[in-house]
């Protein structure tokens, strides 16, 4: 009998098992093939860019942590150890970097008809707001865009805007004025490129001058919220309704960045960039994750947007000189067929590419001046010769009235490049430098890299201005795409112009009144970080002494 049962529990036992061990077999091949199949997919776009030397990577992340750490200035070194072309890994994604002017211009001008597009994949796909702007459309997408919005930045109609940034440039007069201690300069200059933009852009006074200014008594970052965060201490115009709007803005911007601080979909997507769309979908579902605070603001950001236009086109202001005005009047006038949507994109561009950008440049020039008392005498002079003191400059004056501030600012935008990137993607497969780069190859031109080659700048880490000046020899022997803080080619700024004209005509009128000295209570060095464009980290604290003229 115990014989017989043994046999039946034995039988029992193959009746299961033997099931069980022709399904392990499967299992075990699928979980052979998954990591298998997943380093095929991992090392794809490498293995096709191969043969361009680069530095070892870490697996997963690539050379994340190197840009974590140092931001885009670890290109420098990596450019002397691999030469001006090399590669970089952001997680899977490769990236061919390039300092060399000569191959910048082959990539940005003679072979822009295959790389013309901007390789920068938005982590905020389906953000219209984002992707409908000029700076990420595509192909015949962004050739329209861009050939609709190029009219607004031709002199004759940014002439129309300098008493605009004129007006706003007397509030920051008067903030300087008012303050009795040092001043927090940058967070006072950012509270003025963005009104500027506010004015310039939507018609919309943001008034985030009127409001007073923050002395240094601590140690405060330079942080936007912060400058936001400071309109619900009173301004005139809508504050609960600007403040709410600059705050979205702030959060916008975050859904941007591409790091190791980013969102957890935009994480995910560095390493596999097919689980990103899934998994942001599911994230912005749920409260409390960074994707569903973006995707929030990104939509309450088009819904404001979209109101200021409908109001807009409402009140009829449309003889405005502001850029929103200039578009829907091209639109009605039946010369452009642009929906609601891309003028959206459009306007809000403006704050996303030209206030942090413009700010750090001219915080930069102040900062610069105040520590070059040579440079800083040389610049007054050229100010109070140029024209009386209480005459707002025209157009032509900024162009040819300041020769000496036209190399103050290009030596500024050289030594601290704002934006030491620019990204492109090839449409096809195409050779620069000897390498043959498949259809799909992030480039990205190393413009901070270029900007401090001792070849092409001599004692690249010394603030010269007269490099700059047209008469002397370095400036003559020096490549033509060296240095190019717009970028270059047809996908250069669209408004540099306008940038330019900001720039100068804010020195021409603080240096009309004062001039800056480094704050003891200011960090030294400055230090930097890097989300979108080159930032400061805790903000740069000047003592503004009235002058006596
Ligand atoms: C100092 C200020 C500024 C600097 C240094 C700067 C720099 C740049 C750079 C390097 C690019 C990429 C160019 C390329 O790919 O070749 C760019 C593109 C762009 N910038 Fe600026 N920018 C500044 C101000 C502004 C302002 C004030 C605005 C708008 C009001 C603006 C709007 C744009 C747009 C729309 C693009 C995309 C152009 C395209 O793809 O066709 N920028 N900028």
């Amino acid at each position: 009998m115990d014989f017989l049962e043994a046999i039946w529990g034995l039988e029992r036992l193959m009746e299961i098992r033997v099931p069980l061990i022709r399904l392990l077999g499967p299992c075990l091949l699928s979980l052979a093939i998954f990591p298998i199949g997943f380093l095929v997919y991992f090392y794809a776009p490498y293995w096709r860019v191969r043969k361009i030397p680069g530095p070892p990577t870490k697996f997963l992340l690539g050379h994340l942590p190197l840009m974590a750490k140092h931001g885009p200035d670890v290109l420098i070194p990596l450019a002397h150890k691999y030469g001006s072309m090399f590669r970089f890994h952001l997680g899977r994604q490769p990236i061919v970097i390039i300092s060399d002017p000569e191959l910048c211009r082959e990539v940005g001008i003679k072979k822009f008809k295959i790389i013309n597009n901007r390789s920068i994949r938005s982590p905020t796909t389906e953000s219209p707001l984002h992707e409908e702007g000029i700076f990420l459309s595509r192909d015949s997408s962004w050739s329209s865009k861009r050939n609709t919005v190029v009219s607004v930045y031709q002199p004759s109609h940014l002439a129309n805007l300098i008493p605009i940034i004129y007006s706003h440039l007397e509030s920051l007069i008067s903030n300087i004025s008012s303050s009795k201690e040092d001043i927090q300069f940058s967070q006072l200059c950012t509270k003025w490129a963005i009104d500027v933009i506010g004015d310039t852009a939507f018609g919309v006074q943001f008034g985030l001058s009127n409001v007073g200014v923050t002395n240094t008594n601590d140690n405060n970052d330079d942080k936007d919220e912060e400058t936001f965060a400071c309109l619900s201490k009173g301004n005139s115009y809508d504050k609960d309704e600007v403040s709410e709007f600059l705050k979205l803005h702030a959060l916008s911007i975050d859904s941007l960045k591409m790091g190791l601080g980013s969102s957890f979909s935009t994480i995910i997507g560095i390493i596999a960039p097919f689980l990103q769309v899934p998994c942001r979908e599911i994230l912005r579902r749920i409260p409390g994750t960074a994707d569903y605070r973006m995707h929030d603001a990104n939509r309450k950001l088009s819904g404001k947007l979209d109101e200021i236009i409908k109001k807009r086109v409402i009140e009829k202001t449309l003889k405005s000189k502001d850029f929103l005005a200039a578009i829907l009047n091209a639109r009605e006038s039946g010369k452009e067929q642009i929906d609601n949507t891309s003028i959206s994109a459009l306007a809000y561009e403006h704050l996303l590419a030209g206030s942090k950008t413009t700010n750090f440049t001219l915080v930069m020039v102040v900062y610069l001046v105040s520590n070059h008392p040579e440079v800083e005498k040389k610049l007054l002079q050229e100010i109070d010769d140029a024209l009386p003191r209480d005459v707002i400059p025209t157009a032509d004056d900024l162009k040819f009235k300041f020769p000496y501030l036209d190399q103050v600012v290009k030596e500024t935008m050289r030594y601290r490049t704002v934006s030491p990137v620019v990204a492109r993607e090839t449409s096809t497969q195409v050779e620069v430098g000897g390498y043959i780069l498949p259809k799909g190859t992030w480039i990205w031109l190393a413009i901070g890299v270029l900007a401090k080659d001792p070849k092409q700048f001599p004692e690249p880490e010394e603030f010269k201005p007269e490099r700059f000046d047209p008469n002397c020899d370095e400036e003559k022997q020096r490549h033509p795409y060296a240095n190019i803080p717009f970028g270059i080619g047809p996908r250069t700024c669209v408004a540099q112009k306008f940038a330019i004209l900001e720039i100068k005509l804010a020195l021409i009128r603080l240096y009309r009144s004062y001039i800056f000295k480094h704050s003891p209570k200011m960090q030294s060095p400055l230090e930097y970080k890097y989300g979108l464009v080159l930032e400061f980290k805790n903000g740069v604290k000047l003592r503004a002494i009235k002058r006596d003229v």
